[in-house]
């Protein structure tokens, strides 16, 4: 008898990003590459392999971020699970963020666990969360500073993460009450980071397929009290907004917010790219933007040439609003003699004899 349907969907999920990540891996290692964790696996049989022929390669590492929660704890078992069978060597890393008592305990719990697993390396970070973006964004960016970490000391070719389908709805829904464009409606990327470090298997899988998947393996898991704490955006929409969605609009709003997210991807990168090759068309000799050629290409293009070009004189990229933008716009599209904008990043854009000047002030 085969494995339960969620413990088969948990482990395909992760078995075609480790393909993946085989693909990519300088090393092209794969089953060729010998046992997972055998003498030849670890960093003593690095090293040039025209000094030692005969040595292989290591084997690709793979680590998964685990909060200890159902998703992350499916995530774990699944890799643990099909690492060994394709070569790869499977560690997992969790982030002790140091804003609950007794938090330090859970991560050595954690750490414990996924040792059970059968994973090798295993560490718990402690990090320190600061307080700029509020608390969400504060501890996210900790938690990515240590993972980055995490990697960088093992070498690690990846790290997976556990977000799932119904995390990816809620990004779309705040991205959407941002009001900031098709980017922000595009949540969260299957690969992203330095060099496409974080990889995340569950995209297109169901909170519940990954909670069975624990129930069913019985693997015990933790349930992190900010999940259902109200104070946190995230967790009033998950427990509030979404369900009311549903109730209106049927069950399958979650699987169609997820899909809204992969074709506004798809968008945002076409407009980016044809953005970075409309804005060399709208450039004088002294490379000066002309206000006359920028007028006349679509608002999409046009808006995407202005932030670009913002950032690039000193805003900070998270500190640039739609409305920072559309003042801009209008230096364009409405123009009648108004003075220069003050940017965030102490930049001013201007309008002088035709050209649009953005400059750090
Ligand atoms: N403390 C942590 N340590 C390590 N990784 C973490 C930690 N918190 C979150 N992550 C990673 O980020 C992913 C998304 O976390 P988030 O808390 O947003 O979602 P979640 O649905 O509650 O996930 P989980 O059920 O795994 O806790 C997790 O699945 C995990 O891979």
């Amino acid at each position: 008898m085969g494995p339960h349907p969620a413990v088969a969907a948990i482990r395909l999920a992760v078995r075609r990003v480790l393909h993946d990540i085989l693909t990519d891996h300088p090393l092209g290692a794969g089953p060729a590459a010998g046992p997972a964790a055998g003498p030849a696996a670890g960093p003593a049989a690095a090293g040039p392999a025209a000094e030692h022929p005969r040595a292989r390669p290591p084997s690709p590492l793979v680590l998964v971020a685990c909060s200890g929660g159902a998703d992350s704890m499916a995530l774990a078992s699944a890799l643990a699970f099909e690492a060994p069978r394709l070569g790869v060597r499977a560690g997992g890393v969790t982030i002790d963020h140091g804003l609950q008592s007794g938090s330090d305990l859970r991560a050595e719990e954690v750490v414990l666990r996924l040792r059970a697993l059968g994973l090798d390396p295993v560490e718990a970070a402690a990090v320190t969360v600061g307080r700029a973006g509020g608390p969400e964004a504060a501890a996210r960016d900790a938690r990515y500073a240590a993972l980055d970490a995490a990697a960088a000391r093992h070498g690690a070719a990846a790290v997976l993460l556990g977000h799932t389908r119904d995390d990816q709805a809620e990004t779309v829904l705040l991205g959407l009450a941002r009001g900031s464009g098709i980017r922000s409606l595009s949540g969260m990327a299957a690969v992203s980071g330095a060099d496409g470090r974080y990889r995340r298997p569950f995209l297109q899988l169901d909170r519940q397929t990954a909670r069975k998947a624990c129930l069913v393996q019985s693997l015990p898991v933790w349930d992190d009290p900010h999940n259902t704490d109200p104070a946190y955006t995230r967790s009033r929409l998950r427990h509030e907004g979404l369900p009311a969605l549903e109730k209106a609009l049927g069950k399958g709003v979650v699987e169609a917010l997820a899909r809204t997210a992969q074709l506004s991807r798809d968008d945002a990168d076409a407009l980016d790219s044809w953005a970075r090759q409309a804005e060399t068309g709208v450039r004088d000799a002294n490379g000066r933007l002309e206000c006359a050629k920028l007028y006349a290409l679509p608002p999409a293009v046009r808006r995407r040439i202005l932030r670009r070009v913002a950032i690039e004189a000193g805003a900070p990229a998270g500190a640039l609003f739609a409305r920072h933008i559309e003042e801009i716009d209008r230096l364009i599209t409405g123009w009648r003699g108004q003075g220069a904008i003050n940017l965030p990043g102490r930049v001013v854009a201007q309008r002088q004899g035709g050209r649009l000047v953005i400059r750090q002030g």
